[in-house]
């Protein structure tokens, strides 16, 4: 298991008008997909744009040990020299995936797709996730669990498939993690294997496949869902792949330059797949002012340079059904709603419970320690918001999450008494630069030590 190394307390400040041009770092979902692909692949895969996070780094090490050679070469510069599908090597040690979800869920998949064992294990965090929601289609498609911890968790012993059944599963809740699995052990079995989700949610797994050379069909399913079937064991072909900038990333300065009086930044190379915009919709609702001033194409998804001003926001009514679009933008968005004039309710949060910590309790426990009206309606939060009004000089509680910690230093800079958080080490599982980004903007951000 990852040690957590000791933990950072930081604090931010009410920081004069954010000012500039940034643009984040790359995508994390298409980050570990691009190493991950690249190990699946024959021949050479050459990543620019790679989020340098933990977590991606996480997923390079596991790349290496299960027989791809993974070298870098540059800032966000990556080759992979991959083993090709059905050429994995049974790791010799355990897999340890830090505080990475996504990488040790999709690497799931592609270990049950394969005839060889591993031992995934991660951080303090990674062990409280549920992981028998992507265990049990695997299962159906003849892997066996040799260990695991109680409830199906991490340190969890994985032995891949003999011969790998292709199946048709429907995933019980909208969740990109799950689908994926079921699709990257799917490419080792013969035939098609098909994923049916009722909520579409992102798709970047899909869009992959068939950069490096599957044959995948999409249709659409229900009102909101999609169907997805991969015919089996192609041979992928190692490929060039840029990773734009990663919009859950870029939801931080983005925001703080909305509740921030008088800023006005241009956040550059967003990605701005429809899967994943569902925050950027959201606060046009609630008024906010965010222009496309250019836009282009990346690594097969579609890109903009955003301008971003502060002007007054006011709460809305967040459905359900966008949640999958926006998942990981909850805590920021909070955040935002702090600020908003008038009440804003999500609905339909519960997927947060099961995330790096318990998001829904921890937004609404910070949201309290900064003096902000909340409250937790079953699967709903509901924030009463206005500007001015945010009292702020509480300490936020992280519980080893990035975008908790980054959220709750966000609302500390329009905040009449700043913020403070626990510990600031996990930001670097995401956005390692973080800080120098939002301090060259103008922010006003402590970090112990430094
Ligand atoms: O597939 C992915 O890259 C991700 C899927 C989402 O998780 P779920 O699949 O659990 O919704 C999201 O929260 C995570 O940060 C990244
Ligand atoms: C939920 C997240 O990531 P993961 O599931 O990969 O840990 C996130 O980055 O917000």
């Amino acid at each position: 298991m990852s040690a957590h190394s000791t933990p950072v307390p930081s604090a931010s400040r009410p920081s004069g008008p954010l000012r500039g041009a940034v643009r984040v770092p790359g995508d994390k979902s298409m980050s570990h997909r691009a190493l991950i692909f690249g190990l699946l692949s024959v021949g050479e895969t050459r990543v620019t744009g790679l989020l340098e996070g933990d977590d991606v780094l996480a997923t390079a090490a596991v790349a290496r040990a299960l027989g791809a050679d993974v070298v870098r070469t540059g800032q966000g510069a990556w080759t992979v020299r991959g083993v090709g599908v059905g050429g994995l090597v049974s790791p010799t040690e355990t897999l340890d995936f830090g505080n990475a979800g996504t990488g040790s869920r999709l690497m799931m998949g592609v270990v049950a797709g394969h005839p060889v064992t591993a031992t995934f294990d991660g951080d303090a965090s990674l062990r409280k996730r549920p992981m028998r929601r992507i265990i049990d289609p695997l299962l159906k498609m003849g892997a066996r669990v040799v260990s695991e911890a109680e409830g199906g968790r991490c340190p969890l012993t994985l032995e891949g498939a003999r011969e790998t059944v292709p199946v048709v599963y429907e995933t019980p809740v909208a969740s990109a993690q799950i689908k994926s699995a079921v699709l990257l052990a799917g490419l080792n079995a013969p035939g098609k294997t098909t994923v049916i989700e009722r909520e579409a949610s992102r798709d970047h797994t899909e869009r992959m496949l068939r950069h490096f050379g599957a044959t995948v069909e999409v249709e659409p399913y229900g009102e909101h869902g999609r169907k997805i079937t991969l015919t089996g064991q192609p041979e992928l072909t190692g490929s060039d792949i840029a990773i734009p900038a990663d919009p859950s990333s870029a939801a931080f300065p983005l925001v703080a330059a909305l509740i921030v009086p008088g800023s006005e930044i241009t956040l550059e190379g967003v990605m701005m797949n429809p899967l994943r915009t569902g925050l950027f919709t959201t606060l046009r609702d609630m008024g906010a002012d965010i222009d496309v001033v250019s836009q282009t194409s990346e690594g097969g998804e579609d890109v903009a340079t955003l301008r971003v001003r502060a002007g007054a926001l006011k709460g809305v009514d967040v459905p359900a059904e966008r949640a999958p679009s926006m998942i990981d933008e909850y805590p920021v968005l909070a955040v935002a709603a702090a600020f908003a004039e008038g009440e804003t309710r999500m609905r339909g949060l519960s997927e947060l419970r099961v995330k790096e910590s318990d998001r829904l309790a921890a937004i609404a426990d910070g949201l309290t320690a900064a003096g902000v009206a909340n409250r937790i309606e079953g699967d709903d939060l509901i924030v009463t918001g206005g500007a001015g009004r945010v009292r702020g000089g509480g300490v936020a509680a992280t519980h080893l999450d990035h975008r908790i910690a980054m959220s709750f230093l966000v609302l500390g800079l329009a905040a009449r008494e700043g913020m403070n958080i626990d510990d600031a080490a996990m930001i670097a599982t995401s956005f390692p630069a973080f800080t120098p980004l939002m301090r060259s903007l103008g922010a006003d951000i402590a970090m112990d030590g430094g």
